[in-house]
């Protein structure tokens, strides 16, 4: 049994409840950690609340009996939203320049990240152009690229893979992987439970706004009583 002792945690999230509406609440008694370079995947069927969640931990709702503490020297955390949000007016490098300025970054190492994350995703040839003729893939690329650039404790990323093509989706993952072993904490939601399945360190399942099954693959599989199924299985069986 983990205490949260031995490790701190990056983030410890307790939602009472919350909802959109005084008095409606959509979500109850969801509560979770996230240790230093673990990935918690949040999965749960549409409509069940992930969003709400992360939203709430976010702060973002009004209407939230909730308690969040973001642990980690900075207390810095980046949201990757899963519907793309920028500046119509604005291209994809001053996008960059602009999250730089807002982390405070220092100009020099600012360029030469901006420069890995665009030869890590390909987008070199775009970076001085208006991410409004981009495509869903592409705009995606950016939210990701505007995540890492903030180098934070905590990502929480909201359904990052839909979008991406294969290859765009390995450099993701590999550029996670190494935030983690950085020591950066992650929350993901996602409906891709393969891939959740390799890479999530545990995972918190919802539905219809509470907690159904929560921990390890092995956990996820006792809560079911499905020994030895996947991932995908367990989701059908507990939801
Ligand atoms: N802006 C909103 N105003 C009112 N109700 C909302 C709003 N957004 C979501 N809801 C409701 O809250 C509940 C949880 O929705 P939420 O978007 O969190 O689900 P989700 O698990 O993220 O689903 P999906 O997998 O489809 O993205 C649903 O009943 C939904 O109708």
């Amino acid at each position: 049994m983990e205490t949260g002792s031995a490790k701190s945690a990056l983030l410890d999230v307790y939602i009472e409840e919350a909802g959109y509406e005084e008095g409606q609440p959509r979500i109850r008694d969801i509560a979770f950690q996230v240790q230093t370079g673990e990935l918690l995947g949040l999965i749960g069927p549409n409509g069940a609340g992930k969003s709400t969640t992360i939203k709430t931990l976010l702060g973002l709702l009004k209407h939230a009996v909730v308690r969040v503490s973001f642990g980690g020297s900075s207390g810095r955390y980046a949201y990757i939203p899963e519907q793309p949000v920028f500046h119509d007016d604005l291209t994809l490098w001053e996008h960059m320049d602009l999250a730089a300025a807002v982390y405070g970054l220092d100009y020099e190492a600012f360029v030469r990240e901006a420069d890995r994350l665009l030869a890590q995703f390909g987008m070199e040839q775009v970076k001085h152009e208006l991410p409004g003729g981009f495509s869903k893939g592409m705009k995606q690329k950016m939210m990701l690229m505007l995540g890492f650039l903030a180098g934070p404790d905590v990502y929480i990323v909201d359904e990052p893979f839909i979008g991406l093509d294969p290859r765009a989706t390995k450099d993701f993952l590999r550029l996670l992987d190494e935030e983690r072993q950085r020591g950066a904490a992650v929350l993901m939601s996602t409906h891709v439970l393969d891939t959740a399945e390799k890479i999530c360190d545990r995972f918190i399942m919802i539905s219809a706004g509470r907690t159904v099954a929560q921990g390890t693959i092995a956990d996820i599989r006792e809560q079911a009583g499905l020994p030895g199924a996947s991932l995908f299985d367990c989701f059908d069986s507990l939801t």
